[in-house]
């Protein structure tokens, strides 16, 4: 099992860019991961086995994999179901991240259940939960993940308007294992406030890997 002790305190920058995105290629996400492991990162979050498969090649990184996929029944897209799960432990990720929100899964499945065949299949592999509320993140570790992630934060229904810096504070009050602050720190002072709050490792992407994002900005402020 992975030591996550290596990620205390630490960045980690995610490099994904979705199909209708400008930079989607793995190859240039190999090139991101590389510009971040210069710049000090000490993991990488990649979406997709290709993605993740050039990554490797780039750098020796520890790496929170995912892969995201698109269901007509359902809002879950981060890692849903077994399928991409096995995909992603088969590629030796150190870390396997997965919706963790109580919206219903594909086929009518909620995380309790389905996390509790996950792990039973893979009792060794760490699980980073991605949730958009604390008590999804209590839930989630009572169903025995190894991180919380405040990922989904603002992004389900029913977190509308919450920030991750609030939530996150909250968080670290009540869930043990560790808490990892991630979504929209768009800024080194927040990633920093992050860490102050209690925040296991800060994960950043947009605001490092999204040049159309960070353009906009700029131009916002013109
Ligand atoms: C909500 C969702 O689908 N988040 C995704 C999760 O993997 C990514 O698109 C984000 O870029 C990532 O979480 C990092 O967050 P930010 O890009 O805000 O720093």
């Amino acid at each position: 099992m992975y030591d996550l002790q290596n990620l205390k305190g630490s960045l980690i920058v995610s490099c994904q860019a979705l199909e209708d995105e400008p930079l989607h290629s793995s190859h240039i996400m190999s090139k991101m991961a590389l510009a971040a492991s210069q710049g000090g990162a000490k993991g990488i979050r990649a979406n997709t086995v290709k993605d993740i498969k050039a990554i490797k090649k780039e750098v020796d990184l520890p790496i929170i994999g995912i892969i995201k996929r698109d269901f007509e029944d359902s809002g879950v897209y981060i890692t849903p179901t077994m399928e991409e799960v096995d995909a992603l432990v088969g590629e030796g990720m150190e870390i396997v991240a997965l919706d963790a929100t109580k919206i219903t899964r594909p086929e009518g499945s909620h995380f309790v259940d389905f996390f509790a065949r996950v792990k039973e299949k893979y009792p060794e592999q760490i699980f980073m939960a991605d949730v958009s509320t604390v008590e999804e993140g209590i839930e989630a570790e009572k169903a025995g993940v190894n991180i919380v992630a405040t990922t989904l934060v603002g992004y389900t229904e029913h977190s509308e308007g919450d920030t991750p810096l609030e939530t996150l504070q909250k968080m670290v009050e009540v869930i043990s294992v560790p808490v990892i602050a991630e979504g929209n720190m768009d800024t080194p002072e927040k990633a920093a406030k992050a860490l102050e709050l209690g925040a296991y490792a800060v994960v950043v992407g947009s605001a490092i890997t999204r040049p159309q994002l960070i353009t906009e900005k700029f131009v916002k402020a013109l």
